[in-house]
């Protein structure tokens, strides 16, 4: 009887000629054969499911591109330049640190509308050393990162101290503020000789801000001390750190910049807490209304909040340090970049005749010559915006997000900890989205025939092409209040003055550098003349 078949050793017919080979054998051949076809099949996938990392340059050992930023272009014009390279999307690496420059409306659309409250990506800021040290250790509404302490002090920023209604009831102290100032260039003779434009108005806007703030009562307590202190914080922050670039070495704080920050912040601090003492009059605060006639400041309203809830026994102002961020967010938050684009405006309209014409017909037929521009002017004033807003979109700047997950932006991998940098400047002069876009042309922000609605000072309606105060969430928190005193500063000085160059002075230069904001290399020097009927109205 024929043995029965078996899987070792399977039936052979008679006429089969195989060559004599075990099945072990043909399996174990197999194997890699398989592991190949494996491998392969897997590694297609893998490579189709991981994004690759963005294009870029490459750097050096250890410091990355940081050498390649030297030099007198700067970073923004730098960064354009590699856009123009490597594409809207790119990479380059400071240090042990992944940086992702955007240059595009619709990738910054998608960094800046991504996560949100549930899933924040790009969200939050993240901040170098020194700027921990000088914000009460980041819980100010600028470097706080998404959650709940970060929403409740943006709502009593955005909803209680700078909604429109508050910032309306305070105009009379940003207005008496500058009055004072404009005031100061007559009475110290400076009609009529060259002004520092940048220096003049960082005075009248810092004057203004800190009126609002606790100028209340009517006095400039501390201003100066604080106009001194927040350039000292601005200088600071803008140093490159060592300790930022190399978190193992920031221990040893090498450059000596936590302990200056430190000594700064201690300042910064007693200017706020000296305030907040007058204010409370041995613990207890004055509400509005009793006693002497003053005005209500924003002080008064963050205090009165705080002791509102303080009695109900919430903790929406939870403790005095959170009170001293928002007010350092409002006292140091615009001030430098305001001062910045006033400064632009006034070059910009210096070296174009025909729009300083505009301008001036505008101010004379709105306001007149026998008046100062007041708040109610302001919504009139369309020409003038379209000055600000043309400046904001030639001058305006670099800010970034931090990558809090890994994620994908662009079709590239971005990894969690990348510092993602929205390079507005290049797209406000990006040739696909503006007609000549290196003119100044404010007419391009005014209604247009067809029935598409100009783009506004937040953005809107651009799509992204215009995003001087960023968007999303955490756009600027201030970008009301700059609205209103950016018109209104630029108004009045254009408005209270004639402003021409120095005798013999060089055609205007418009070249740029780039120290947290974009600023002019050479300072504007300009001369005023006095242009209202009675230099009366500035008493
Ligand atoms: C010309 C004037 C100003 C410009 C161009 C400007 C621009 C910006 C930009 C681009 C951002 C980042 C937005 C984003 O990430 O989407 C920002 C954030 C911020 N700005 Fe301004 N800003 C100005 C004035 C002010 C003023 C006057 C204040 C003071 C109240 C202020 C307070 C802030 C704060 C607190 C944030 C952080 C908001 C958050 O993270 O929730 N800014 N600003």
């Amino acid at each position: 009887m024929a043995d029965p078949p078996s899987i070792l050793s399977p039936p052979l017919n008679n006429n089969d000629q195989l060559p004599s080979q075990s099945p072990i054998t043909t399996i174990s051949a197999a194997i890699p054969i398989l592991l190949l076809v494996a491998t392969w099949y897997f590694s297609v996938k893998r490579s189709k499911s991981r994004a690759p990392p963005p294009p870029g340059p490459r750097g050096l050992p250890i410091v990355g591109y940081i050498p390649f930023l030297a030099g007198d272009n700067p970073l923004h014009r730098k960064f354009a330049d590699l856009a123009a390279q490597y594409g809207p999307i790119f990479k380059i690496w400071f240090a042990n640190q992944m940086f992702v420059v955007v240059s595009s409306p619709d990738l910054t659309k998608e960094v800046l509308l991504r996560g949100g409250q549930n899933e924040p990506i790009f969200s939050t800021r993240g901040f170098p050393a020194a700027a921990g040290v000088c914000t009460y250790g980041g819980t100010d509404v600028l470097s706080l990162p998404m959650g709940h302490d970060w929403k409740s002090m943006r709502k009593l920023l955005v909803r209680e101290t700078l909604s429109n209604p508050a910032l309306d009831l305070c105009f009379p102290l940003r207005r008496r503020e500058l009055v004072r100032s404009l005031r100061e260039v007559i009475s110290n003779e400076l009609v009529g000789k060259p002004v520092g434009v940048y220096e003049l108005t960082y005075k009248i806007v810092s004057n203004a801000t800190l009126g609002m703030l606790w100028g209340g009562e009517g006095d400039q307590f501390c201003f100066e001390e604080l106009r001194v202190v927040s350039q000292e914080v601005m200088e600071i922050n803008s140093r490159p750190n060592v300790s930022d670039m190399f978190p193992l070495l920031a221990r040893f704080d090498l450059q000596g910049i936590l302990k200056e920050a430190t000594a700064v912040a201690q300042r910064l601090d007693w200017v706020f807490s000296s305030v907040i003492e007058r204010r409370l009059e041995g613990g207890k605060l004055k509400k509005q209304g009793e006693g002497e006639k003053r005005l209500k400041d924003m002080l008064q309203i963050l205090l009165e909040i705080r002791e509102d809830s303080e009695n109900a026994g919430s903790s929406s102002l939870a403790s005095m340090t959170h009170l001293k961020a928002i007010l350092q967010d409002i006292a140091t938050g615009g001030t430098e970049n305001i001062s910045n684009v006033i400064e632009w405006a006034l070059s910009e309209l210096l070296m174009n005749d025909r729009v300083m014409k505009n301008v001036k017909r505008e101010l004379d037929e709105i306001v007149g010559l026998d008046s100062l521009v007041e708040d109610h002017h302001l919504k009139n004033l369309n020409y003038l915006e379209a000055v600000v807003k043309e400046t904001c979109r030639l001058h305006l700047n670099l800010f970034p997000r931090l990558s809090t997950a890994p994620s994908t932006l662009g079709g590239y991998a971005i990894p969690k900890g990348s510092m993602v940098i929205i390079n507005a400047w290049a797209i406000h002069r990006d040739p696909q989205f503006w007609d000549e876009p290196s003119e100044f042309r404010p007419e391009r922000f005014l209604n247009k025939d067809d029935d598409k609605r100009p783009f506004d000072l937040m953005g809107n309606n651009s799509n992204f092409q215009f995003i001087p105060f960023g968007s999303g969430q955490r756009i600027c928190a201030g970008a009301n209040l700059a609205g209103k005193l950016l018109r209104y500063v630029l108004a009045s000085l254009l408005h209270s003055f004639d402003w021409k160059q120095p005798d013999g002075a060089e055609k205007i230069e418009f070249s740029d550098y780039y120290k947290i904001f974009i600023k002019k290399k050479k300072p504007l020097m300009a001369v005023p003349t006095l242009r209202l009927s009675s230099q009366d109205l500035f008493a």
